[in-house]
């Protein structure tokens, strides 16, 4: 187990944040830790990181106590930007935690390269975005070539293309063998990345396996989506479409652009049938799901 959390804890005064949660996570899984402001997703992840203490309660990270300092050449944690200085540049940070865990300094220039941040990490961090902080937070967090790594809301702040790279690195991660913990907003996200999630609601934990809610919506970019969509419909059953709406739909978005979500007929069977109509120029996928749960378990605002 890569992680073992067992009867945690935690209380700020009389506000009980943590009410007695476990959690244990296998070798190369990606687990998303979701819940509404304030419910306690940075607390755990500064208790197991042992930043905070809990009141009770266990944690052992690639089998040992998060007190024992040795976990930390293998597991690494993205924190929130106050922990950067600055007046230090992203480069001094790098070279920082790179002495801290004595690694060679080679890892900095592929960590450099394989993030794209060569462009700004001779500047001083107080001349930083919010996005390019957090870049150079991802950057000092994957150095060590973690087999842990944990990841306080990674994409806040960052631009779209960012979030692709830094969702394709952490994929990349995953299938060499990285076990991934993060807490997210971002249920788009999310879902890209796992349907494995762990919901905060009144201090205690919802583990679950939401891949039942997950489904895929296929964009395509053909010549005519009005003429492709009624030759769909001779094949797909339809209703509105509407993303809360987990029936099968088709539907034009304009006058290029059909979106397909079903799981009746497979995309190889989608593709063959618009190649009858009409001529695909593009075509994008997307997982939904995460937000549908979310809104069962926490309800709209
Ligand atoms: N140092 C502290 N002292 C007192 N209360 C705190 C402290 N830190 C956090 N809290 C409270 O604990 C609760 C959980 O906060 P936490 O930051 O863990 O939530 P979160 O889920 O990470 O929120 P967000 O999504 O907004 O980042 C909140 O009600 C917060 O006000």
């Amino acid at each position: 187990m890569v992680l073992k959390v067992k009867n945690l804890s935690k209380s700020y005064g009389r506000h009980q944040v943590l009410n007695d949660v476990s959690l244990e996570i296998r070798q190369g899984e990606i687990v998303a830790l979701v819940g509404p402001n304030g419910s306690g997703k940075s607390t755990f992840l500064n208790v197991i990181a042992n930043i905070l203490n809990g009141d009770s309660g266990k944690v052992e990270i690639l089998g040992k106590s998060n007190k024992d300092i040795t976990i930390y050449q293998k597991y690494s944690y993205m924190i929130d930007n106050t922990v950067l200085y600055g007046y230090l540049t992203g480069l001094d940070h790098l070279k920082f935690v790179c002495e801290t865990h004595k690694l060679s300094k080679e890892l900095i220039r592929k960590a450099v390269e394989l993030v794209g941040i060569k462009g700004f990490i001779n500047k001083k961090v107080k001349e930083y975005s919010l996005g390019m902080k957090q870049q150079l937070l991802f950057t000092m967090a994957i150095l060590n070539e973690p087999e842990f790594l944990v990841l306080d809301e990674p994409f806040n702040g960052l631009d779209p293309t960012t979030i692709i790279k830094v969702r394709e690195i952490l994929l990349n991660l995953k299938d060499k063998g990285t076990t991934i913990l993060l807490s997210s907003h971002n249920l788009a996200e999310v879902d890209q990345m796992t349907s494995h999630i762990v919901f905060i609601k009144d201090g205690k934990f919802i583990e679950e396996d939401i891949s039942k809610y997950q489904e895929d919506i296929y964009y395509f970019t053909v010549n005519d989506s009005k003429k492709t969509k009624s030759y769909l419909l001779d094949f797909i059953s339809n209703c509105e479409f509407n993303k809360d709406n987990f029936e099968d739909k088709i539907t034009t978005l304009n006058e290029r652009e059909i979106a397909v979500k079903t799981k009746e007929i497979s995309l190889n069977k989608i593709i063959k049938l618009i190649g009858e109509v009409d001529e695909i120029t593009n075509i994008r996928k997307e997982i939904v799901g995460a937000e549908k749960r979310y809104i069962a378990l926490y309800g709209k605002v």
